[in-house]
């Protein structure tokens, strides 16, 4: 059986990918069992260049086909920022509770019209013989006026679905998955590996 790495430090991305990725007749590794410590500095201007340094640095390191996730919030009334800085907004040890009171206060009388906002995911894979795929996806919703939810990580609490009525933390694992930029991003992916390690 063919063992992909995730090229991914975050627990939360892990969880996530992992119920993604069971049905696929592959055994997907973290960078954690796989030994690798290195840190890839995230320097790339797109969420592309991003997960493309990652897969490929990763890969190289631990020569097997290799995964990774590039994400992020984008807010429109901020000009779609924290958006590819998003794990290091206002540091990346400054707890998420501070980062929600700072972008409450930013959208202050804002109206919901104007609270837009989507996450986007970029999947990356690179393979030891060159192959390179990409996949990309979104989702849509608005900034609350509150944090709400235990569920999920990162920015789920203040990012309301209004296509399920809820934030995105209160959503369950599984309808996380099926909504979500990162669900839909890596299934597309996922199509795409099959195809190549039928080649
Ligand atoms: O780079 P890796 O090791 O994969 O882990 P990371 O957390 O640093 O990941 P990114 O560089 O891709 O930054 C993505 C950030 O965007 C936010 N984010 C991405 N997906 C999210 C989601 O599904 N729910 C909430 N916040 C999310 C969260 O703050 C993440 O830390
Ligand atoms: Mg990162």
């Amino acid at each position: 059986m063919e063992t992909i790495i995730f090229a991914t430090k975050n627990k939360g991305k892990i969880k996530e990918i992992n119920a993604i990725l069971a049905d696929m007749n592959v055994e997907v590794v973290s960078m954690e069992d796989a030994g690798i410590t290195f840190d890839v500095v995230e320097d790339g201007t797109s969420f592309e260049e991003n997960a493309m340094k990652k897969a490929v640095q990763i890969m190289e390191i631990g020569n097997k086909i290799t995964l990774s996730d590039d994400s992020g919030l984008e807010i429109d009334y901020m000009d779609k920022a924290p958006g590819i800085y998003s794990a290091r907004f206002m540091g990346e040890e400054t707890p998420y509770p501070q980062r929600f009171q700072a972008i409450f206060e930013k959208l202050e009388n804002v109206p919901e019209e104007k609270r837009t906002a989507r996450f986007v995911s970029c999947i990356a894979a690179a393979f030891p013989d060159g192959r390179r795929l990409v996949s990309y996806d979104t989702v849509e919703g608005i900034i609350g006026w509150e944090a709400k939810g235990e569920n999920g990580f990162g920015y789920d609490p203040i990012f309301f679905v209004p296509e399920k009525g809820k934030y995105m933390a209160e959503l369950s694992p599984e309808e996380k998955n099926a909504i979500s930029h990162r669900g839909k991003a890596l299934r597309k992916m996922k199509e795409m590996l099959k195809k190549e390690l039928e080649k």
